[in-house]
C-alpha cells in the first residue's frame, strides 16, 4: 500500500519566507518599515532620495565626500541619448507609459556596453545610471503627450526637483518638491514585493541587472501592485465629489470589486507608510486650497473602514498627490518605478551575492498519463 501525502500549496506564496535580506524589514505587528535599520519615517524628515538610494545599495548612509561622488555620477547621467529618444518617440501615445518606461529602460541596457558585467561594481554603476535615466524618461514621455518640447535637465538640482523641472520645466514650490521627495523614498523599498521577486528571480538565472528590472518594471505595473496609485486617481474621477463616496463605494463592493489604494498582502492593520504621505497630501492640499480632494479622501477612507476594516496602502494617499503635482495619472506608476529602481537594484546585488535559482514545485493537476490514439 502506498502512502501519498498532499502538498501544501500556497496560494500566491502568501506567508512564504523565500530568503533572508538585509535590505529592509517590514513589520506588521509593529505597524513599521526599517530600511537597513532605520525608520522609513526618519529617513523621509531628514534625507534626500539620493541619501537613501546610497543606502539602500551599500548598508550605510553616505559620508559627504560618497554624496557628492554619487551625486556628481548621477547629474552627469541624465541627459537622454539620441537613440532613447527616438525610440519613445517612435512609441505611440496609446500605449501606457509604463509600456513605454519598459522599452526604454531595455534600450538603455542595451547601449550600455558593460551590461553583462556583474560585478558589483559594475551593477552600482549600472543602478545610478538608471537612478538618472528613468526621471529622464518619464519627463520627456509626458511631455511629449502634451506636445511639449523637452526640457534640459538642470545639474544644480537633486534628483527630486530635476524630475519635477524636467517634466513642468519649472522647479514648484518648496512644499510640493519636499512632498515629491516624500514619495519617492517612501516608495524605494519594501522587501519581497511582487516587483522586487521578480528582479530576483531574474537575476537567480545569472541574468543581467537590466533585465531583473524590465522585468519588474512589467511586475509593478499591474494594479494589484503598483498600478494602484493610477487607479485610485481614476476612483477619484468617477466619484467626483466626497458626497457620492458612500453611494458609489456600495456599488462597487456589491459588484465583488477590488477597491483600489486599500488593502496589503502584508499589512493588516494599515500600512506604515501612510501616515506620513498623507501628511504630505495634506500639506499639498493646503498650498492648492484643493480641501474638495480632501474632504473625498476621507470619505471614501472611513466608509472602507465601516464596511470592510480594510485599510489604505501607500498608493491611496500618493495617487492624489501625484495629482496635485500636476501630473497625468498614466505617469503615476512610472514615479513609482523612478523610486523603486533603489530597491530593486538593491535586491539584484543581493541576490547575486548569495545566489540560488529560483525555481518552486508545482502540484500537478492536469489529465492523467494518455496517449495519443
Ligand atoms: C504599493 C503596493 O503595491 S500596495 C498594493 C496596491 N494594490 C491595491 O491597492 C489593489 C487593491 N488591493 C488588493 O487587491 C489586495 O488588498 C491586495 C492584492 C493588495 C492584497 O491581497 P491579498 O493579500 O491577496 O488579500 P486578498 O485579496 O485575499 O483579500 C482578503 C480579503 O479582503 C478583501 N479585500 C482585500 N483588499 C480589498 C480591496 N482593496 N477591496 C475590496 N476587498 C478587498 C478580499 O476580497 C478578501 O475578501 P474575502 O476573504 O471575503 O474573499
Ligand atoms: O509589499 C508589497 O506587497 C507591496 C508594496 O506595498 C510595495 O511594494 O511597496
Amino acid at each position: 500500500m502506498t502512502s501519498t501525502t498532499e502538498p501544501e500549496i500556497r496560494k500566491g506564496l502568501a506567508g512564504v519566507v523565500a530568503d533572508t535580506t538585509a535590505i529592509s524589514k517590514v513589520n506588521p505587528e509593529s505597524n513599521s518599515l526599517l530600511y537597513r535599520g532605520y525608520p522609513v519615517q526618519e529617513l523621509a524628515a531628514r534625507c534626500s532620495f539620493e541619501e537613501v538610494a546610497w543606502l539602500l545599495w551599500h548598508g550605510e548612509l553616505p559620508t559627504p565626500a560618497e554624496l557628492a561622488g554619487l551625486q556628481e555620477a548621477e547629474r552627469a547621467q541624465r541627459a537622454l541619448a539620441p537613440q532613447v529618444r527616438a525610440v519613445v518617440d517612435a512609441i505611440p501615445t496609446a500605449a501606457h507609459p509604463m509600456d513605454v518606461l519598459r522599452t526604454a529602460v531595455s534600450l538603455v541596457g542595451a547601449l550600455d556596453p558593460t551590461a553583462a558585467d556583474s560585478s558589483r561594481e559594475a551593477e552600482v554603476a549600472a543602478s545610478v545610471r538608471l537612478l538618472a535615466q528613468i526621471p529622464a524618461i518619464v519627463a520627456y514621455d509626458q511631455r511629449r503627450r502634451r506636445g511639449q518640447d523637452v526640457v534640459e535637465p538642470r545639474d544644480d538640482l537633486d534628483l527630486a526637483a530635476n524630475l519635477l523641472h524636467m517634466t513642468f520645466g519649472e522647479v514648484p514650490d518648496d512644499v510640493v518638491v519636499d512632498a515629491f521627495r516624500v514619495s519617492l523614498v517612501l516608495y524605494a523599498e519594501h522587501s519581497f514585493n511582487a516587483s522586487t521577486f521578480t528582479a530576483r528571480v531574474v537575476t537567480s538565472t545569472l541574468s543581467d541587472l537590466y533585465s531583473a528590472v524590465v522585468a519588474a518594471i512589467g511586475a509593478l505595473k499591474g494594479p494589484l501592485h503598483g498600478g494602484a496609485n493610477e487607479a485610485v486617481m481614476h476612483v477619484f474621477d468617477q466619484i467626483g465629489s466626497a458626497d457620492r463616496a458612500e453611494e458609489w463605494l456600495d456599488r462597487a463592493l456589491g459588484e465583488k470589486r477590488k477597491i483600489m489604494g486599500f488593502g496589503h498582502r502584508v499589512y493588516k492593520h494599515g500600512d506604515s507608510r501612510v501616515p506620513t504621505m498623507k501628511a504630505a497630501l495634506d500639506r499639498l492640499v493646503e498650498h492648492y486650497g484643493r480641501q474638495d480632494l480632501a474632504e473625498l479622501y476621507d470619505r471614501l477612507e472611513a466608509a472602507m473602514v465601516a464596511r470592510k476594516s480594510i485599510r489604505p496602502n501607500l498608493d491611496y494617499p500618493s495617487g492624489p498627490a501625484y495629482h496635485l503635482m500636476g501630473f497625468d495619472t498614466a505617469t503615476f506608476t512610472p514615479l513609482f518605478v523612478a523610486a523603486r529602481v533603489t530597491g530593486w537594484t538593491a535586491h539584484v546585488m543581493e541576490q547575486r551575492a548569495a545566489n540560488s535559482l529560483i525555481r518552486p514545485l508545482s502540484a500537478y493537476v492536469g489529465p492523467e498519463e494518455r496517449h495519443l490514439p
